[in-house]
């Protein structure tokens, strides 16, 4: 039986993923969190697992090297890799928001944005037919408006305790987050009964989890 190869966004969203797959009797003896491995394999099932940064997920699964990926629907649609979006794994939940220090910000002519997801940033403010001007950061997002970079920013809230301590307020809803199950194109019909067999396997424990919360 040929090797099932899946990416994970190293990170928030490695343990649940571990845990989903130990529920299916999935199981990698060498993994610990503070591994510094990136490949670990189930040799009995014959999964194997590799670590890679979030915003990397999509590239791996779209381009083959991997059958699966694991990845939050924020870096999906930022991608806009052409991919499955097989299963809702339910975890990793948040939500994408506009948010600044005054709400004023947004009904100027135009704004700049400081945001790590400039693709989800220009969509929401076309679609609401608003001009902005997008300054792409890789984290510490928050900082942008409070030293003058930026009018406002796009990025995931999950408790608001970061907009909290530096006084930022959600300004607008933009989608909700949670992490997703992803396929290869080709894969999905090469592999078609293990990948069909496997995502039937997740989507029981996915919904058995929900059944009892999270
Ligand atoms: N509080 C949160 N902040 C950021 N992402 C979160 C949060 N809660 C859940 N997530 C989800 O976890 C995913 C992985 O986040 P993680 O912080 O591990 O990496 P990242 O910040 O996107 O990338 P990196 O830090 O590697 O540049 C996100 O894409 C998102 O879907
Ligand atoms: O609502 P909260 O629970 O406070 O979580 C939201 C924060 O977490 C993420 O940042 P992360 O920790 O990934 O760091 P980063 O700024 O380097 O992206 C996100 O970009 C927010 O800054």
């Amino acid at each position: 039986m040929e090797y099932l190869n899946i990416a994970i966004a190293k990170g928030r969203l490695v343990d649940h993923t571990i845990d989903i797959l130990r529920a299916i009797g999935i199981n990698f003896p060498d993994y610990h969190e503070k591994s510094r491995k990136l490949i670990f394999e189930d040799p009995v099932k014959k999964i194997r697992i590799v670590l890679v940064k979030a915003s990397d997920v999509a590239t791996y699964v779209e381009r083959g090297a991997t059958d699966l990926g694991v990845i939050g629907k924020d870096s999906l649609i930022e991608s806009g890799a052409n991919v499955f979006e097989v299963v809702d794994l339910g975890f990793g939940r948040c939500r994408f928001v506009v948010a600044g220090l005054e709400a004023t910000v947004l009904q100027k002519h135009k704004f700049i944005v400081a945001t790590k997801y400039p693709k989800v940033t220009n969509q929401f403010f076309t679609e609401r037919g608003q001009t902005v001007e997008t300054i792409h950061l890789n984290g510490s997002v928050e900082l942008a408006p409070l030293v003058g970079l930026s009018d406002c920013i796009v990025d995931i809230v999950e408790t608001g305790r970061t907009l909290q301590d530096n006084g930022l307020k959600v300004l607008a809803e933009i989608f909700e987050i949670s992490a997703r199950l992803i396929a290869n194109k080709a894969s999905f019909k090469t592999k078609h009964s293990r990948i069909d067999d496997f995502i039937n396997h997740i989507q029981s424990v996915v919904n058995e989890k929900g059944a009892v919360g999270q």
